[in-house]
């Protein structure tokens, strides 16, 4: 599979979902993180009226990406009434449900996505699973913890039936485990395929372990899902999901 088709596909996605969904009233903008929406803030960059726009990161990277594109950067506090956000997403179900949070930006993305009207979600077609979460995302959900409660989460979550935890470690980059943007650990649990009338349970059993800050599932938050496919297309999906402002 080369990278030029798959960065194809990203920005293909990338570039429809705004150019589809940043309507003229709109003015408070969520700009999520990761490689794909990379191209989300270059086509914000390149509208004739971006200087309306206050961009909402979801990450240090994010930051950057509004700043590297010309836009005005905001913040949650101060806008906590977000018109639309644009996210990527490691894995989305049938449901449009997704799994968030592989490069460990998962809290923030979603205060802001649970700050937002519309929630679009821009991917490349590795992301697109058959049907369930967990088919081709294998790494595990991503889960947000406070750095000294990782020991007691990790067990818990083999007690909850993850087949597999661990404490995400920084790799070559720092000896030790990643540090997310908020000082907090990432541990990733692999629970396997997750039937789609199974992940809102799981979350609520997740979300509710002494120490979790916040999980990388996101149930009930996209409405609307951008897949650039291998052959040029794009795939647009739409679920209806509840009102969270
Ligand atoms: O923590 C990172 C975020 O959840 C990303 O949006 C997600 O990992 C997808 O990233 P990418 O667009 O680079 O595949």
């Amino acid at each position: 599979m080369s990278e030029e088709l798959i960065e194809k596909s990203k920005k293909l996605a990338a570039f429809a979902a705004v150019n589809e969904n940043v309507l003229k009233s709109d003015r408070i903008i969520g700009v999520g993180s990761g490689s794909t929406v990379v191209y989300v803030a270059e086509r914000l960059g390149q509208l004739e009226d971006k200087e309306k726009f206050i961009c909402i990161p979801t990450s240090f990277q994010s930051k950057q990406l509004i700043l590297d594109n010309g836009l005005r950067l905001g913040n949650v506090e101060e806008f906590d009434e977000i018109d639309v956000a644009f996210d990527g997403a490691d894995e989305i179900d049938t449901n449009l449900n997704l799994i968030k949070g592989g490069g460990a930006a998962l809290y923030q993305e979603k205060l802001v996505a649970s700050s937002s009207r519309k929630f679009i979600v821009v991917a490349d077609f590795r992301k697109q699973s058959p049907e369930k979460l967990g088919h081709f995302w294998r790494k595990g959900v991503p889960i947000e913890v406070v750095p000294n409660s990782y020991v007691k989460v990790l067990k818990d979550l083999f007690k909850l039936g993850a087949n597999s935890a661990t404490l995400r470690d920084a790799g070559k980059a720092k000896a030790g485990p990643v540090v997310t943007d908020n000082g907090n650990f990432i541990i990733d649990a692999d629970f396997g395929e997750i039937p789609l009338n199974k992940v809102k349970e799981l979350d609520e059993k997740l979300i509710r372990l002494v120490g979790v800050v916040e999980t990388g599932f996101f149930v009930d938050y996209a409405e609307k899902a951008y897949i650039g496919n291998e052959d040029g297309s794009i795939t647009s999906l739409s679920v209806s999901v509840p009102a969270r402002l």
